[in-house]
């Protein structure tokens, strides 16, 4: 599990070793980190760091110290450094240093020397940026290595509010930021790598966590020797409509790869018909339902549901159902436009940016003075998807699942288990059906942990969930594009490799 930061939160832990002094042994750490990184992406790009052409882009900050004295160490390994300043003032050790391994100050990114750079490090902005950036420009074709967090972009949210930084690899100090991850931000760093500088007794409880392969096995429902399918949960499917028969189908598949003892899906009508005949012949082991209230560890409520006039009424009763029993739920898609909130029922929502843009209105996030009357759309959850899902999370009491680039899952109280990140399944999810796939997914970790002694929170099973669907594409991209309803066997061989 790597924790995430915001700078501020860094900035914070920062000030008892600089009170103590420690600040030029902090920003050496820094900067030794750096330089081992841009020597990485050099090799890795098949060039060698003795010549290697690197230019500094140099604030008037510690960024800018961490920039030079990174140059100078790169120097002792060959390299031809050069460095532009940005600003009125450089920090005056780190240009001592430059200067002493050779280094030479141009006069501006009009220079041939700028033009002909091979690497340019971006140490103008770090932790202290504030406001909007006029930017600067890179030469084309030059690899660019961020120093702590690309300038530019906010180190707390991942904003943009003037020109930033693309970096193809971003070099982070003393903890992952949450800018690096969140909002623009993620398309801004690149690659990342975390260089620890011992702020490790000081830094607080963390803004959100990332999941990485080891923690998932305690996060799935144990699959027990002596177990049956009612004690491995029965998961009750509210999904598809006439209109949209295959949601029902992907929902399942998603949870029967993932596991559950049963699906009992609650067909539209008594009698056979299209929407059943096609999700019973994907899955004959899913039991057709016409009554609600049988007895179920977890329900799935929304995937392709349309706007069904009988659809929404079955759903309407099922998420009341839900809530007297205190059932843990998976509302996706149309069944959020059905929901209440201020709930204590252990409730997953999996909204994606617009979902959650018209969820927000709906529930009146423009309802503090702040924001009074101000309606939200696509666009501005997109900027910070981290806020829209606390927001959403504090008006409904459920976990938010933002689905996106970077998928965020979010719990309605703070602290270990309640925030993540996912930083992105594979391109190739982009496709029809993916969130029907994971909303089954979900659904069926939940469903496990349901009726067990000691579950996860409920913000780390769907996380674990977001995280399998993720790894899953991964594991199916590997033979090219592919439909949704082929990410369940991705999802099979992820848990097989995970178990
Ligand atoms: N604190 C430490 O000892 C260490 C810090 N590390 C590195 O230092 C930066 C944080 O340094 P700081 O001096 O606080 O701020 P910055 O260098 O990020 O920038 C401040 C500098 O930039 C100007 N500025 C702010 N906003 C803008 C803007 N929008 N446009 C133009 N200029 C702007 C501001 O006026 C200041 O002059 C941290 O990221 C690390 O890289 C070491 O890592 C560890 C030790």
């Amino acid at each position: 599990m790597h924790q995430v930061y915001t700078g501020t939160q860094i900035r914070e832990a920062e000030q008892p070793l600089l009170a103590a002094g420690a600040g030029p042994q902090l920003m050496h750490q820094a900067a030794w980190g750096l330089a081992q990184g841009v020597i990485e992406l050099l090799h890795e790009h098949q060039l060698a760091v003795p010549g290697a052409r690197i230019t500094g882009l140099i604030g008037a900050g510690n960024n800018g110290g961490d920039g030079l004295w990174a140059l100078s160490f790169l120097a002792r390994r060959g390299a031809h450094i050069t460095a532009i300043c940005t600003a009125e003032r450089v920090h005056p050790e780190g240009a001592a240093a430059f200067r002493a391994a050779g280094g030479r100050f141009l006069s501006g990114p009009e220079t041939a020397d700028y033009a002909r750079a091979e690497v340019v490090i971006d140490a103008v902005l770090g932790t202290g940026a504030r406001g909007a950036w006029e930017g600067h420009p890179v030469p084309e074709g030059a690899l660019v290595v961020a120093c702590d967090i690309p300038s530019g972009v906010s180190a707390d949210t991942g904003q943009v509010s003037g020109q930033a930084i693309t970096a193809d690899l971003t070099v982070t100090f003393g903890g992952l930021k949450v800018g690096l991850f969140n909002g623009a931000g993620a398309a801004h760093s690149g690659n990342i790598k975390l260089v620890d500088i011992g702020l490790g007794p000081h830094l607080p409880a963390p803004e959100l966590q990332l999941l990485s392969p080891t923690d998932i096995p305690e996060l799935l429902p144990p699959a027990a020797p002596h177990a049956h399918k009612y004690t491995r949960g029965v998961l009750g499917v509210l999904a598809g409509s006439t209109k949209y028969p295959g949601a029902a189908s992907l929902v399942c598949a998603g949870a029967l790869a993932t596991g559950v003892g049963m699906i009992r899906f609650l067909t539209q009508t008594e009698h056979a018909e299209p929407l059943t005949t096609l999700v019973l012949g994907a899955h004959p082991e899913v039991v057709p339902a016409t009554d609600p209230t049988e007895r179920v560890q977890a329900w799935l409520v929304g995937s392709g549901l349309s706007d069904s006039d009988h659809r929404v009424e079955q759903a309407k009763q099922v998420l009341t159902l839900t809530q007297q029993q205190q059932l843990p739920a998976v509302i996706d898609a149309d069944g959020l436009k059905l929901i209440e909130p201020a709930t204590t029922q252990p409730r997953v929502l999996t909204p994606h940016a617009g979902e959650a843009a018209a969820l927000l209105n709906r529930l009146g996030a423009g309802s503090d003075d702040a924001t009074q009357n101000q309606r939200v759309d696509r666009a501005n959850v997109e900027a910070d998807p981290l806020a829209a899902a606390q927001k959403l999370a504090e008006l409904t009491g459920d976990v938010i699942v933002l689905k996106g680039p970077h998928t965020i899952i979010c719990g309605p109280d703070a602290g270990p288990g309640q925030r993540f990140i996912y930083p992105g399944g594979h391109p190739f999810l982009a496709t029809a059906g993916s969130g029907d796939t994971l909303a089954g997914i979900i659904a069926a970790v939940l469903t496990g942990w349901a009726e067990a002694d000691a579950a996860p929170p409920l913000a780390a099973q769907a996380a674990a969930g977001v995280w399998l669907h993720g790894a899953a594409s991964y594991a199916v991209a590997a033979g090219g594009p592919f439909g949704a309803s082929q990410l369940a066997a991705g999802v099979r061989t992820v848990v097989a490799e995970l178990l």
